[in-house]
């Protein structure tokens, strides 16, 4: 089978993805059905107790190990990897009301960047920006370190750039299939080539080794809501995606559904993209994230190392601008701000709102 749109990320280099893919079958609708997650070999499947949710420290690593990632990004200690996405000094108002202020924000292949702030501290309107539903009133766009002007969403598209909305933007009375083609259907002449698409749909659904059972051809309607929040990544990575942004993916989530989306977001960046995770509940936050980028009524008070910072440090970075215990980056030893995963605490004093 031909998955051109895939090839970027998908196997990268390990085989071993595949031995574990979830036995197929017909489905009685005559669709490729899946079940159950695909596990490396030689690794067990992630426990449900691990005692490492909601831990503070853990390394990378460590993170994608307790989510039963499939591998290890790159190195920790790279030092000229260039962000996917690089912005700085956007600002963005609606009327007299300044929403961002000079924003400076930077997420990196392979890393997940939680964006975490209170109600109303701009994270949405940032994330907008980004994607290109909002227009900054100015702010340099760097994407992979050139330049682009992301004004629409198409433009945010064609680099690569996917949004996954709270509401997930679904169909509920069309099937998975159709979902995850929805605007871009396969044809064969004139007509829709059903059987590509539905392996291509059974294929990378197992290729994110999401455990869910039944049809491809199940209406999303008739899915939980951690399988409907599946589709919906999955239908952001079925393009040639480089970053993925994922607003309050397990809001409305239980226990079991979050750790199911938690541990396909580690995965998205484990093969190389760039996620971007919009998130209140700081548990999901430090057991996923690389970095945590915080907003405090519209300006990053701290771009961090999520294995550098505390819960309470960062509570202290959301709910009042700045933590009495985090040092900014230039009274740190050990080097400038930035980098990817370095000691970048982005020094954006938060001035009280005028
Ligand atoms: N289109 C708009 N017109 C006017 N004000 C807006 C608009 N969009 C957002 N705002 C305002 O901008 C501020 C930031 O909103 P935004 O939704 O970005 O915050 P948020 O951090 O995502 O909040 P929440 O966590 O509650 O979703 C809010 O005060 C909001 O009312």
């Amino acid at each position: 089978m031909n998955l051109p749109a895939l090839s970027g990320w998908f196997p990268r280099g390990r085989g071993g993805d595949r031995a574990g893919d979830p036995a197929r079958t017909g489905s009685p609708a005559g669709g490729a059905a899946w079940a159950g997650p695909a596990q490396p070999a030689g690794r067990a499947a992630p426990d449900a107790g691990a005692a490492s949710w909601g831990t503070a420290r853990l390394t990378g690593q460590d993170r994608s190990a307790a989510l039963g990632g499939a591998a290890r990004w790159e190195p920790l200690g790279m030092s000229a990897v260039t962000p996917v996405l690089d912005l700085r000094g956007v600002h963005k108002s609606f009327g007299p009301v300044t929403v961002l202020h000079d924003v400076d924000f930077v997420a990196y292949p392979g890393e997940v960047t939680a964006l975490v702030g209170d109600n109303g501290a701009g994270k949405t309107t940032l994330v907008k920006c980004m994607a290109g539903i909002v227009r900054r009133d100015r702010g340099e766009y760097l994407f992979e370190g050139r330049p682009v002007r992301v004004d629409n969403p198409r433009e945010a598209a064609s680099l690569g750039i996917e949004v996954v909305h709270q509401d997930l933007a679904l169909c509920e009375n069309l099937d998975i299939v159709q979902n995850l083609f929805l605007g871009r259907e396969r044809r064969r002449g004139m007509v829709l080539d059903e059987a590509e698409m539905e392996e291509v749909a059974a294929d990378i659904l197992a290729g994110l080794s999401v455990r869910m059972t039944g049809s491809v051809r199940q209406p999303v309607w008739a899915l939980s809501g951690g399988q409907r929040q599946t589709v919906a990544i999955a239908r952001a990575v079925l393009g040639d995606s480089k970053v993925v942004i994922l607003d309050e993916p397990s809001s409305a989530l239980g226990v079991a559904q979050t750790r199911q989306v938690l541990e396909l977001v580690r995965r998205l960046a484990d093969r190389g993209l760039a996620v971007v995770l919009i998130s209140h509940n700081m548990n999901d936050v430090f057991a996923v994230s690389d970095r945590i980028a915080a907003l405090y009524l519209g300006r990053m008070v701290a771009q961090v190392r999520t294995a550098d910072v505390t819960h309470t440090q960062v509570v202290e970075l959301i709910t009042a601008g700045r933590s009495a215990t985090l040092e900014p980056p230039d009274e740190r030893p050990g080097g400038p701000a930035g980098g990817p995963l370095g000691a970048d605490v982005t020094p954006q004093a938060a001035e009280p709102p005028a």
